[in-house]
């Protein structure tokens, strides 16, 4: 695969997209938070108003496919979104509909409490695409399996997955339209922003609308009474990393890396960006760290071998698990139908991470 277009490249690409009114996206100076990670591109074109947003919907469908055809380019992800708060529902979207959450609002000062929720445990990680979601969803199916009462919280609202992962298509319920009833899957109550949402409308807010909606997902959910609350956080160190830790009562934090190099560098930031932030960090995980030919049985360390443990002994923590690179992960993500929640040996690793735990917390 070639190498990722840069910034400069991506931007001349969307300087040749015009924009109604006159001028082009980037001469009108629309675009927001470029970022381009190994293949995968995502920004913001951001409008002043709700209406304006809408009627730019082609434009965006423009932009994403002129960036989608660069280059180096494997996935794209474009993003409406408005200065003020978004339109409410529609009256009358009744029953079924998603709960209207007021997105888009700012933070509210001071701590906040989630009553009923005993531990709040975040699941970052430095670098996107080491398998956060992965861990996240299954760590949570296997608490659940050894009793406990668990909520899971997709916080990563860039590119939100847990309701593909664990399989859930129903919209939260809201029977006042301000409290929202979390989806159960596999004995775990579920919530993400992607539920809220038309899956293709991948909106992203501005940093303080982006904190907002996290803490509105938090405190309006009606968790009931939780164990843990697992959290899967958006990769790196960013605004809501902040916000989670400071305006929670975060139990701790787990972070997840590969054993590569690069992963393990970004992890470190994670990792000090959570004892600078004053959140316990519970341990490391390793993901993708070894792959066993299901032909041959030859035993291949793709990303690295034992560097994630390397890590954990440098710090003190403890090493929550190596979990190998294996289609049956994939595949059941992709599935709905996290591998935790059967009984196959791949979940094994997951079932002794959620036991490790427990005994670490309680
Ligand atoms: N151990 C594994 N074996 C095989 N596939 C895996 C494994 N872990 C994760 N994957 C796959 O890799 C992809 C990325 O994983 P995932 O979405 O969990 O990563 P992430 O760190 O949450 O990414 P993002 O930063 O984009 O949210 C998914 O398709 C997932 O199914």
């Amino acid at each position: 695969m070639a190498a990722s277009p840069s910034r400069d490249a991506i931007l001349a690409t969307l300087a040749r997209i015009a924009v109604p009114g006159g001028g082009d996206l980037v001469s009108r100076d629309l675009v927001r938070a470029l970022g381009v990670d190994a293949g995968s591109v995502r920004f913001v074109i951001e409008t002043d108003s709700a209406d304006t947003a809408r009627a730019l919907e082609p434009v965006r469908a423009a932009a994403e496919a002129a960036v989608a055809a660069m280059e180096g380019v494997s996935k794209v992800s474009v993003a409406l979104t408005a200065h003020g708060p978004a339109a409410k529902a529609p009256a009358g979207a009744g029953k079924g509909a998603a709960p209207s959450l007021s997105i888009g609002r700012h933070p509210t000062a001071g701590p906040n409490e989630v009553p009923g929720v005993k531990r709040i445990i975040a699941v970052g990680s430095g670098k996107g695409g080491v398998g956060k979601s992965t861990v996240s969803a299954n760590l949570a199916v296997a608490l659940a399996r050894e009793g406990w009462r668990v909520g899971l919280v997709d916080a990563d609202i860039y590119g939100p997955s847990q309701p593909r992962m664990m399989g859930v298509t129903k919209k939260p319920a809201s029977p006042d339209g301000k409290t929202i009833i979390p989806p159960v899957a596999f004995g775990v109550r579920v919530i993400s922003i992607g539920m809220m949402l038309p899956e293709e409308q991948a909106l992203i807010w501005r940093g303080p609308m982006l904190m907002g909606a996290l803490q509105q997902l938090m405190t309006q959910v009606a968790w009931g009474d939780l164990d843990a609350l697992v959290i899967d956080m958006p990769p790196g160190t960013g605004d809501v990393q902040m916000t989670l830790c400071q305006k929670f009562p975060v139990t701790g934090a787990i972070i997840v890396s590969t054993p590569q190099d690069v992963a393990l560098l970004d992890a470190r930031r994670a990792l000090n960006a959570f004892e600078t932030l004053k959140t316990p960090v519970l341990g490391l995980i390793e993901n993708m760290s070894t792959f066993v030919c299901p032909n041959c049985g030859h035993e291949e360390h793709i990303f690295g071998d034992g560097g994630v443990a390397r890590e954990a002994e440098k710090h003190g923590l403890p090493m929550l698990g190596s979990l190998p690179l294996l289609l049956e992960v994939r595949l059941s993500g992709d599935g709905g139908q996290p591998v935790a929640a059967g009984d196959s040996p791949a979940g094994e690793p997951y079932r002794r991470m959620a036991r490790s735990l427990i005994a670490q917390l309680v």
